[in-house]
C-alpha cells in the first residue's frame, strides 16, 4: 500500500504516473490538510485518511509531499506510529536523512528530488536509499519512481546539486520559455503561435539531443551557417553572458539548499 501526506504539485503529479501505470486507486491512501485537495482525489478513486496517523496506519510506503517547513512539525506528528517495515520517501529540499531520522530514530527512509514534468509522466527523479532498505524494498520504490519519471540512483551528497538542476529547473525552463515567445510576440507572431514554437522547439532539442547522443556543441554547430543567423544570435548570447547566466543561477540554487540543510 502507497499512502501520501500532502496532496499538492508533486503528489498529483506522482499519483497520475502511478495510476496510469497500473497501479490501482484502491492502494493509495491520501491526507491532507486541504479538505478540497482531498475532494480532487476522491473523485480519482483515492482512499482519503482523516489523519497522517491514518496514513502510517495504512500504508508501507509513504511519500511526504508536504513543505519542508512543515517537515518537522508533520515527522514529530506521526513519529509515535511509523512502524519499522515502513519505508518513508522525503522529497523536501535541503532535509537530509539524518535529520529525518534524529526526529523519527532508526527507519527506513528514502530521499529523493522529483520535478514537476512528472505530471506528465516526463519527470526526472534523482534517489538515494539509506542502508535499511532491503533489495525488495528497493525495486518496489524504483518502480513507483519509474511510473512518473526518468530515475538515477545517487549518493546523498548530490542530492543538493539535482535539486538545482532537475528539482528547480523546470522554473528556468519555463522562464527560457516565456522570454522566447515574448521575443517572438515583439515580431509579431500571435501569443499562442509563439508558444507553440517554443516549447516545440525545446521538446525537439531535447529530444534531439538525447536520441544522437552528439554533444550538445555539435548540435549547435549544425544550425548555425558561417557568417548566417545563428551565429549572430549565438555572439548576443554571449556577448549577455548567457552561460554565466545560467551556471550562477543553478550554484545559487545549490547555495540556497546547502543554507536551507544548515539550518535544520
Ligand atoms: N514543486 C516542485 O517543483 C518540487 C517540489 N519538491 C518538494 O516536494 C514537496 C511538496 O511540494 P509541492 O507539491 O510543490 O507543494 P504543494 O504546496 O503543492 O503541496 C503541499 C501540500 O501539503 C499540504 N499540507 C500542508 N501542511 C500539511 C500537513 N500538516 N499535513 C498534511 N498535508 C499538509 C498542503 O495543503 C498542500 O496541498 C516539498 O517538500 C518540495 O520541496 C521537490 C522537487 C520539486
Ligand atoms: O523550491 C523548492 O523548494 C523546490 C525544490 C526543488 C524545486 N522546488
Amino acid at each position: 500500500m502507497i499512502g501520501f501526506i500532502g496532496c499538492g504539485n508533486m503528489a498529483n503529479a506522482m499519483i497520475n504516473g502511478m495510476l496510469k501505470n497500473n497501479i490501482k486507486s484502491d492502494d493509495i491512501f491520501v491526507y491532507d490538510t486541504d479538505k478540497s485537495k482531498l475532494e480532487i482525489m476522491s473523485k480519482n478513486g483515492i482512499n482519503i485518511c482523516k489523519s497522517s496517523h491514518d496514513v502510517f496506519k495504512k500504508s508501507k510506503y509513504i511519500f511526504l509531499a508536504i513543505k519542508p517547513n512543515v517537515y518537522s512539525d508533520v515527522l514529530n506528528d506521526v513519529k509515535g506510529v511509523i512502524e519499522d517495515g515502513s519505508v518513508i520517501i522525503s522529497m523536501a529540499a535541503g532535509f537530509k536523512i539524518d535529520s529525518i531520522k534524529q526526529i523519527i530514530g532508526s527507519k527506513k527512509v528514502v530521499r529523493i528530488m522529483p520535478n514537476t514534468p512528472a505530471l506528465v509522466g516526463e519527470g526526472f527523479t534523482a534517489v538515494c536509499f539509506d542502508n535499511l532498505i532491503d533489495e525488495k524494498e528497493k525495486n518496489t520504490v524504483m518502480s513507483l519512481l519509474k511510473s512518473f519519471s526518468c530515475v538515477v540512483e545517487t549518493k546523498e551528497n548530490y542530492i543538493n546539486a539535482y535539486s538545482a538542476i532537475s528539482g528547480s529547473g523546470p522554473a528556468f525552463a519555463f522562464i527560457f520559455i516565456e522570454a522566447m515567445a515574448d521575443a517572438a510576440v515583439l515580431l509579431g507572431i500571435p501569443r499562442e503561435e509563439a508558444y507553440k514554437a517554443a516549447q516545440q522547439t525545446l521538446l525537439g532539442s531535447s529530444k534531439l539531443a538525447m536520441l544522437s547522443q552528439k554533444h550538445p556543441g555539435e548540435l549547435k554547430d549544425m544550425v548555425c551557417s558561417p557568417g548566417g543567423t545563428t551565429i549572430e544570435g549565438v555572439r548576443t548570447l554571449e556577448e549577455k553572458g548567457f552561460r554565466s547566466a545560467v551556471i550562477e543561477c543553478i550554484v545559487n540554487t545549490y547555495k540556497k539548499n546547502l543554507d536551507i540543510n544548515s539550518i535544520r
